[in-house]
């Protein structure tokens, strides 16, 4: 674990007693590394073992085998007390919101702050507050003016009385949020963190309600502002968004991608929510109590630029993209080391991430350099599609980044999109292809 690492799952189990009979492993053999500020959703269907793993690294389960390391702590070594430390520094969002009923929405919030907190810490805070608040504002006003004028990815979706319903929605929300933003700036709120950040998720006027006497949405809302408010170094959350309406579901992700940016706060989240997707920098998809994808959004739109610009790739779907980018592997290769040689067996397609390579055919002297390849360029696509030996050997020039895709998936890739395996072909004839 690096002081960048917030989170690491080294080979957990988990097991579930059962009645009269052996227990039920739910987890099996999982290995993850969150970074610090990093936000990661993870998705699988339900009984997959997600809300089993996030409660794990919450020290809401103990460990029984392999090793988890949370904020620098490793949790199975750890008596009650120390996992209670733990816990104190962790936001918690989930299903069931774990309120107490005989306490206000404000009261519950101020729960959850920290006694140690000082004046200093509280009024930083709120100019925090007041930050997210002037994001969400701009994020709405910018989708509000697209839709007054016509454009945007929302007026494609929409037509007619949708798009007239659509839009006066959103003047009103807006008009609350500017409402809200007043409210912000007065002395009372400024000086009462639950109250504020109550307001920033549009419950002004909600403060002195009990949870009984708020909706399910609200009551999510309530729940997010206490995992909020003593500003934690990890906010795990389970479908935070699920009971919001569409403008809520925005605000709160908008909050959380705020909140982790402005206090480096990692965000692990579990959500159906396909509108929360895109505030993530990873998806972890879990299936059967496994982490069977692992996908980093930055790298797999950079690889999907790149396979774009490659002429064998240009007839795929952006869908079709997407997945061969997911199957690519970051590799790394020091200066003068040898990627594929002339002869060998083909195992792998490759992308030049960074750097650069030099291709030789029939010997490794300069006389034999047939080409320099950089960014973005590709090889080693011949071999897999003719099942011959490499055709070229190809060796890393400085210090090179590649992505390399399995034979398996790349002829996977090929066998999905007949033309794609036909421009492939024709670009084995042109004199540019190695490998
Ligand atoms: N306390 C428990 N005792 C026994 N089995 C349990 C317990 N909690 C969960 N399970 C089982 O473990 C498996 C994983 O459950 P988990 O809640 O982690 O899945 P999930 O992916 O979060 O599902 P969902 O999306 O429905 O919340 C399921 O088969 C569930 O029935």
């Amino acid at each position: 674990m690096t002081t960048d690492d917030s989170v690491q799952v080294r080979d957990v189990d988990h097991y579930f007693p059962r009645a009269g009979d052996e227990p039920i492993k739910i987890l099996h053999g999982n290995n993850l590394t969150l970074k610090r500020g990093e936000i990661v959703i993870m998705v699988g269907r339900a009984g997959a073992g997600k809300t089993t793993l996030l409660t794990l690294i919450g020290a809401l389960r103990r460990v029984q085998h392999g090793k988890l390391e949370v904020l620098g702590r490793e949790l199975g070594a750890m008596n009650n007390r120390q996992l209670v430390e733990v816990r104190r520094r962790i936001g918690f969002i989930f299903q069931r919101h774990n309120l107490f009923e005989s306490l206000t929405a404000r009261r519950n919030v101020a729960l959850g702050q920290d006694s140690s907190a000082t004046g200093l810490a509280a009024r930083s805070q709120l100019d925090e507050i007041l930050h997210w608040d002037g994001t969400i504002r701009a994020l709405f006003e910018k989708r509000l003016a697209d839709l007054e004028q016509g454009h945007g990815p929302e007026v494609e979706r929409l037509r007619g009385k949708k798009l007239d319903a659509k839009r006066a929605g959103l003047r009103a929300f807006v008009a609350d949020r500017a409402r809200i933003q007043g409210l912000l700036k007065e002395e009372p709120f400024k000086n009462d963190l639950p109250r504020s950040l109550l307001a920033l998720l549009g419950l002004h006027e909600r403060c002195d309600n009990k949870p009984n006497a708020l909706s399910g949405g609200q009551r999510q809302r309530v729940a997010i502002a206490r995992a909020l408010v003593n500003r934690p170094d990890l906010i795990l959350a389970d479908e935070p968004t699920a009971s919001l309406d569409e403008e809520n579901g925005r605000v709160v992700a908008t909050i959380l991608k705020e909140h982790a940016k402005t206090n480096g706060c990692t965000i692990m989240l579990v959500t159906h929510d396909p509108q929360i997707l895109d505030i993530a920098d990873r998806i972890v998809t879990m299936e059967a109590g496994r982490i069977i994808s692992d996908i980093d959004i930055k790298q797999a739109i950079e690889i999907c630029e790149f396979l774009k610009q490659c002429n064998v790739f240009a007839n795929l779907t952006p869908e079709e993209l997407r997945e061969v980018a997911d199957k690519m592997i970051r590799e790394s290769y020091p200066a003068g080391a040898r990627v594929i040689g002339q002869g060998e067996r083909g195992d792998k397609f490759f992308l030049i991430k960074e750097g650069e390579v030099e291709v030789f055919v029939d010997g490794e002297s300069p006389a034999h350099r047939v080409r320099v390849l950089g960014k973005g360029d590709f090889f080693g696509e011949m071999a897999l599609l003719l099942d011959q030996p490499r055709s070229a050997t190809v060796k890393a020039v400085g210090p090179v980044e590649l992505y390399a895709l399995g034979k398996e998936d790349f002829n996977a890739a090929t066998e999905a999109s007949p033309p794609f395996k036909e421009q492939v072909r024709r670009v084995y004839q042109s004199p540019s292809a190695f490998g």
